[in-house]
Order: structure tokens, then C-alpha cells, then sequence
């Protein structure tokens, strides 16, 4: 199978800092790809690897099984990093044409302009008179420009507001009907969650999950099935189970921490366990991901 991404064993040491530990992961075609995790975890430090913008300390990157600075590969690349750079002097309408220039099939100026949300006024300003957000539209412009295959965008929807991050959101999802694969960073789970069909998290360096939103959630959540019992509970039965994490009592109830409600309640019953008064507690989700916020913040 030819791969859109595939990297292996990337690593990248910067003086005594490892940034990147030993990731290595494949993303096929028409994926959308939501590389997760908090500040400093090593995100955009893979990315520029992957695009060949940085040299790993080891490992290697493959863009449709070529170097990603290959010219044949850069053509069907778009890429949006997280500062985007425009050259002064020029207005937003020439760099866009320039940009066009560069490739063999590239989107209209019309395309472009629907695409992103520029207006005719943002066209014909010069590229220092922009602000934050209107950089980020061009830059999102100029990742489109030349009909890319396959999208980068590291944290994109930083300094936009909610109306330029519904175009963009609208945008991507347009990209995906259309076949393209779609690879993002972001600290925000929700937005990973509403537009990935894929999360990989992120935590100091390392791939720490990675799966279906739907997954990566139940990973994160301490979700728990707790009850009383008159008899000796059967806990390493439960502790066997892969979606287990722990089995322990608290104030004289039996807490079962566990991915998968439904599987302990399902397992109680059917082994007619002798427990009751059952209680559910699903955990909150942001709760679970500010948690491994703060861990990464201590490590440093
Ligand atoms: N050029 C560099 N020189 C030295 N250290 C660096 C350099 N670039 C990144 N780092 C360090 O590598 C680690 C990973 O940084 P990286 O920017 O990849 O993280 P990130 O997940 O993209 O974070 P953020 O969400 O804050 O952008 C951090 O500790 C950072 O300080």
C-alpha cells in the first residue's frame, strides 16, 4: 500500500532536550489526521521533520513513499505552519499568484477566494498591513494554491475568530469529501474530536494513543462502575480485563476504573455477581486531558 505519510522512528534532540522520542506511524490516503497534545509535547517538531524542513537526529520521513523534498512530492503538498510568513511589499493578490505560479494545476483565484473566506478588500492590501487573523487566511490560501493532495496544517486556527474558524472548519471538511488527506496539530481535543477521524496524542515526545476520536476518549476518561457487595469481590478476574485499569475499594464501595461501562455491567450481570446499589461515572473529558496538561508542565 503507498502511504501518504509515513514516518519511523523519528527522533530530535536539541542540545540535551529530547523533543521527539522514537515516533513512528503511517497515514494512508484521505485520512484526517489530528496530531494531539499540550504545549512542548513535540508536535510541530514532527511536523517540520515530516516535511523535510528539519533534519531528524534519527529516524526517517516518507511523503507517497518519496522524500518530502522531492519537487514531484512538494507539488502535491500544501502546508500552513503555525507562523506564517508572508514577503512585505507585496499585495495579498500577488503572492497568491505567485504561489499559483509554482505549480502544475493550481486552484483558481476564484476557488481560492471561496475557500478561505478572503474578501476582494484583503486581495488588495499589502501583506504587512494584515493582521494576525487575515495572515492566517492568506497562509491558508497559499497551502491551497496549488490543489494539494495532501494538507499540513499546524495549529491553524490559532488567532482566528469563530467565524474564520467555521470557514476553515467548512473548508477542510469540503478537502476530505474530495479525497484529500488532511493533517493537523492542536491543543483543543473538541476540534479534534468534531473534525478527525484519527487522534494521535502527543505527550513529551512520544505517541502516547492513537486511534478513532471514539477511542482515544475512552482512554482518557476515567470513567468507573462502583457498588456494595456482601461478598468477597472477584478483582482479579476484573483486573484480567485489557479495558481494566484498576479495581480498588473506597469508603466501603468496590470502584472499577474501566474504558468500557457497559462491558462491567454486562460481566456483573451475566455472572450474577452479588453486588448492588450500581453507580456510573462516566469522568469528564476536559478534566482527563487538562491532567495530562499539567503533567507535561511539571516535567519541565
Ligand atoms: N529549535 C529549537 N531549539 C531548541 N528546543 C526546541 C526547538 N524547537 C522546539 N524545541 C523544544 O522541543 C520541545 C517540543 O517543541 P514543539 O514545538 O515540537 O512542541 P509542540 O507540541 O508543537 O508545542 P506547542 O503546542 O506549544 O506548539 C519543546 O520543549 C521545545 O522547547
Amino acid at each position: 500500500m503507498e502511504y501518504a505519510v509515513e514516518i519511523k522512528g523519528l527522533t530530535k534532540v536539541f542540545k540535551e532536550k529530547k523533543a521527539v522520542d522514537n515516533v513512528s506511524f503511517s497515514i494512508k490516503k484521505g485520512e484526517i489526521v489530528a496530531i494531539l497534545g499540550p504545549n512542548g509535547a513535540g508536535k510541530s517538531t514532527t511536523i517540520l521533520m515530516m516535511l523535510g524542513l528539519l533534519y531528524p537526529t534519527n529516524g526517517e520521513s516518507k511523503l507517497f513513499n518519496a522524500d518530502a523534498r522531492d519537487k514531484k512530492v512538494r507539488e502535491k503538498i500544501g502546508v500552513m505552519l503555525q507562523e506564517v510568513s508572508l514577503m512585505d511589499g507585496l499585495k495579498v493578490k500577488e503572492i497568491i499568484g505567485l504561489f499559483r505560479s509554482y505549480y502544475p494545476n493550481p486552484l483558481s483565484i476564484e476557488q481560492l477566494i471561496r475557500l478561505t473566506g478572503l474578501s476582494g478588500e484583503d486581495l488588495n492590501k499589502r501583506t504587512e498591513k494584515l493582521s494576525g487573523g487575515q495572515k492566517r487566511r492568506v497562509g491558508f490560501a497559499l497551502a491551497l494554491a496549488g490543489n494539494p493532495e495532501l494538507l499540513f496544517f499546524d495549529e491553524p486556527t490559532v488567532g482566528m475568530d469563530i467565524s474564520a474558524r467555521k470557514v476553515f472548519w467548512q473548508t477542510v471538511r469540503e478537502l476530505a469529501d474530495k479525497g484529500k488527506t488532511i493533517l493537523f496539530s492542536t491543543h483543543y481535543l473538541q476540534e479534534a474530536d468534531d473534525i478527525a477521524d484519527r487522534i494521535i496524542l502527543f505527550n513529551k515526545g512520544k505517541v502516547v494513543a492513537d486511534g478513532t476520536p471514539e477511542a482515544i476518549k475512552g482512554n482518557l476518561l476515567r470513567q468507573s462502575v462502583s457498588f456494595s457487595t456482601g461478598h468477597p469481590f472477584p478483582k482479579v478476574q476484573f483486573l484480567q480485563l485489557p479495558q481494566v485499569s484498576d479495581v480498588y475499594v473506597k469508603d466501603g464501595r468496590t470502584f472499577i476504573l474501566t474504558s468500557d461501562t457497559d462491558l462491567i455491567l454486562s460481566k456483573i450481570f451475566t455472572e450474577q455477581l452479588d453486588v448492588y446499589d450500581i453507580a456510573i461515572e462516566k469522568g469528564r473529558l476536559e478534566e482527563a486531558f487538562e491532567q495530562l496538561t499539567v503533567e507535561q508542565k511539571e516535567a519541565i
